[in-house]
């Protein structure tokens, strides 16, 4: 399985930058919250056990997956952050809306980060079951919220270096 070969999911804390010089955002999606919460969580203690300061961590809810674009484009045109971290959890179901807001929000997200030149994270889980989303949101795949926290520090590094 892909999963267990990604090289985030291995990361050792002494391979990430500190994040103590940066300002995030965690835009998380309401649908799915008992997943979304624990992504929520990890990509919130992986920032603070990185040295981030609680103060310079901007949390905020918007409804649905496909509003994280959205939500996304709104701190970044009101706050100065360094990196925003888009959390949802997409779970397959009876028809294709499934996989229109799975294309929407991986473009949006996307969009998002070169229109404001930020780092914009895809954290968003789409999976076919509510056993494949557990199983990544602090099961036995790991947390895909620490892996994104993980990819805004290292994101937020590379962009402070090419200042
Ligand atoms: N089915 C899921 C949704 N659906 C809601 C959409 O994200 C959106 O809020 C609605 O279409 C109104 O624009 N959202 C998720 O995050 N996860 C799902 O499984
Ligand atoms: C991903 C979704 O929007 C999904 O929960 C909707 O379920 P369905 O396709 O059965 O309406």
């Amino acid at each position: 399985m892909a999963t267990h070969l990604k090289n985030l999911s291995d990361f050792s804390h002494t391979t990430i930058p500190s994040a103590s010089p940066y300002h995030f955002a965690i835009v998380t999606a309401h649908w799915n919250a008992e997943i979304t919460g624990a992504l929520y969580e990890g990509a919130y203690q992986f920032l603070i056990k990185q040295g981030a300061d609680p103060d310079h961590i901007l949390s905020l809810t918007v409804p649905g997956s496909f509003e994280l674009s959205s939500g996304a484009d709104m701190v970044l045109q009101h706050k100065k952050v360094d990196a925003v971290i888009c959390l949802g959890c997409v779970i397959k179901g009876d028809t294709p809306h499934f996989d229109y807001i799975c294309s929407a929000v991986a473009h949006g997200v996307t969009n998002v980060g070169i229109k404001h030149s930020i780092p914009a994270i895809f954290g968003v889980l789409t999976t076919d079951n509510e056993l494949q989303a557990k199983e990544r949101a602090g099961g036995r795949h790991g947390n895909k919220g620490e892996e994104a926290a993980a990819t805004a520090i290292l994101m937020a590094s590379l962009k402070s270096q090419l200042q």
